[in-house]
């Protein structure tokens, strides 16, 4: 069957095919698209608990942020643009964004994916469910401490940009007057599981594991 013809006509992600109705002879099945979205302020952990989340449920982990750097790199006509917005610690335009996201789940061959620092304003949020139809099922927040996230970004050592102090100052800004609201929204929708990420690792997780148990079974 051509490419195309498994594309499903809403987030142009690819159709998930069950491979045992395949070999049984049966039609194709389509899976329901699940995205969770992943927030919390910079440094609060988000990026190391997808990648649990990814080993132990089968999801695919999107980082709004890491998709933006990959454009960058990639020599894009937008990637000064997104540098500097980057380096400003301010939110790059959602046309943008969605467009990367969009293309990454089509090419990931999931169906299930947590999506990392996205949706980071009104604007982002409003885009992508216009673009995408797809409703979150849940928002995964990651609540912490300013003064630990500072301590955490500050020895992160990976050679980002953002990570000096005067932009951490502005993404916390950025994340109050921005970010915040959004959570605000998807909890007065009951939508919002809220982490206390000020913990050890490994004991965020085990509170991690307990939101993702009704997956469990989901395990690729
Ligand atoms: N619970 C924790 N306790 C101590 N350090 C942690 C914890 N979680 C993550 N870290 C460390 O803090 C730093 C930031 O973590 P991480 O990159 O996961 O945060 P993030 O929320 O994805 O950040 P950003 O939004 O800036 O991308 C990393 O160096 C990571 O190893
Ligand atoms: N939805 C988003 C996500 C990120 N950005 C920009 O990238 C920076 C780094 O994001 P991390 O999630 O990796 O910390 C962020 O400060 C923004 O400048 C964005 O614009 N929109």
């Amino acid at each position: 069957m051509e490419r195309d013809a498994l594309m499903s006509p809403v987030i142009d992600a690819p159709i998930v095919v069950d491979s045992e109705k395949v070999e049984n002879g049966n039609s194709p099945s389509e899976k329901k698209v699940i995205v969770i979205f992943v927030l919390g302020g910079p440094g609060s952990g988000k990026g190391t608990q997808c990648a649990h989340v990814v080993q132990h449920f089968g999801f695919t982990h999107l980082s709004a942020g890491d998709l933006l750097r990959a454009e960058i790199n990639s020599g894009s006509e937008n990637g000064t643009m997104i540098q500097n917005m980057i380096k400003e610690g301010k939110i790059v335009p959602s046309e943008v964004t969605v467009k990367l996201l969009q293309r990454a789940m089509k090419e990931s061959g999931n169906y299930k994916f947590l999506i990392d620092g996205f949706p980071r304003n009104e604007e982002n949020r409003a885009a992508f469910e216009q673009v995408t139809k797809v409703v979150p099922e849940f928002v995964l927040f990651f609540d912490c401490p300013e003064e630990e996230m500072e301590r955490r970004l500050l020895s992160r050592n990976q050679g980002r940009v953002d990570d000096n102090i005067e932009t951490i100052r502005k993404r916390f800004k950025v994340f109050a007057e921005s970010s915040v609201p959004v959570v605000e929204y998807y909890a007065s929708k009951g939508k919002v599981r809220k982490i206390d990420a000020g913990k050890p690792i490994d004991l965020v997780f085990e509170d991690v594991k307990e939101i993702f148990s009704p997956f469990d079974a989901d395990v690729n």
